[in-house]
C-alpha cells in the first residue's frame, strides 16, 4: 500500500475528467470473461469504464503505469507486457464480494494496481478493501479508499474484496499482464 503516492496536481484533475465521462460509457461491472461473463449484482455492485490512451487527461497516470511496468520488470522479470485500466464506480451500497483477479494459470493477469480518487475519506464511509493470504478469513490488511492511495499486489495470490460503501466511490484499477505465448510441447 503507497499512501499520498501521486500529488493532487496530478489527482484532482484525473477525478475531475473521470466523474465528468458520458456515463453512458459506463456499464455494470461483470465477472468473467468472453462467454462466461454475467453481471452478478450479489457478488459485485460497481459500474465501469475502460480507459484508453486516447483520453489525454489520463496520460500522466499511463506514463507513470508504463514506468512501473519497467521497473517492475527490471527488478522482477514478470515479463508484463501491457497494462488495462478501468475507473470503477461504486455507488452507495455497493460491494465486491471476495476473489481473486485471476486464477492461476488460467489468465495472463499478473499484477493489480488501484488508485482511490476519493477526496475527503472519512472512517466509517465504508468501502475499505481487505487483502487475505490464501485461504485465511482474517484480513492482513485494510485499505481505506482514501485519495491518492495505491495498491499493488499480485493478481494471483491474493483473495481481496470491498466492504459496502455508504458513500460515491471511485478508483482507478488496472492490470498488468503478461503475453500469452503458445505453449512449447
Ligand atoms: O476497488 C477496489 O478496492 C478493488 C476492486 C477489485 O477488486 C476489482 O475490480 O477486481
Ligand atoms: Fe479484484
Amino acid at each position: 500500500m503507497l499512501p499520498d503516492l501521486f500529488p493532487l496536481t496530478v489527482l484532482t484533475p484525473l477525478l475531475d475528467n473521470l466523474t465528468q465521462l458520458d456515463t453512458s460509457a459506463f456499464k455494470p461491472a461483470a465477472i468473467g470473461r468472453h462467454k462466461t461473463q454475467q453481471v452478478i449484482d450479489t457478488i459485485r455492485g460497481d459500474k465501469i469504464c475502460w480507459l484508453n490512451k486516447s483520453m489525454s487527461f489520463a496520460s500522466t497516470y499511463f506514463d507513470w503505469s508504463e514506468q512501473l511496468r519497467q521497473a517492475v520488470n527490471r527488478y522482477f522479470f514478470l515479463g508484463l507486457f501491457d497494462y488495462e485500466t478501468m475507473f470503477a464506480y461504486y455507488e452507495p451500497g455497493a460491494f465486491y464480494k471476495r476473489h481473486v483477479d485471476a486464477f492461476k494459470g488460467q489468465s495472463n493477469r499478473k499484477l493489480t494496481s488501484i488508485l482511490y480518487l476519493n477526496p475527503n475519506w472519512q472512517p466509517g464511509d465504508g468501502g475499505e478493501l481487505l487483502m487475505y493470504q490464501a485461504d485465511e478469513t482474517t484480513p492482513f490488511e485494510t485499505v481505506e479508499p482514501r485519495f491518492g492511495t495505491m495498491v499493488i499486489f499480485l493478481s494471483e495470490r491474493f483473495p481481496h474484496e470491498v466492504l459496502p460503501s455508504h458513500k460515491d466511490r471511485y478508483s482507478l484499477t488496472g492490470w498488468y499482464r503478461i503475453n500469452e505465448g503458445i505453449p512449447l510441447d
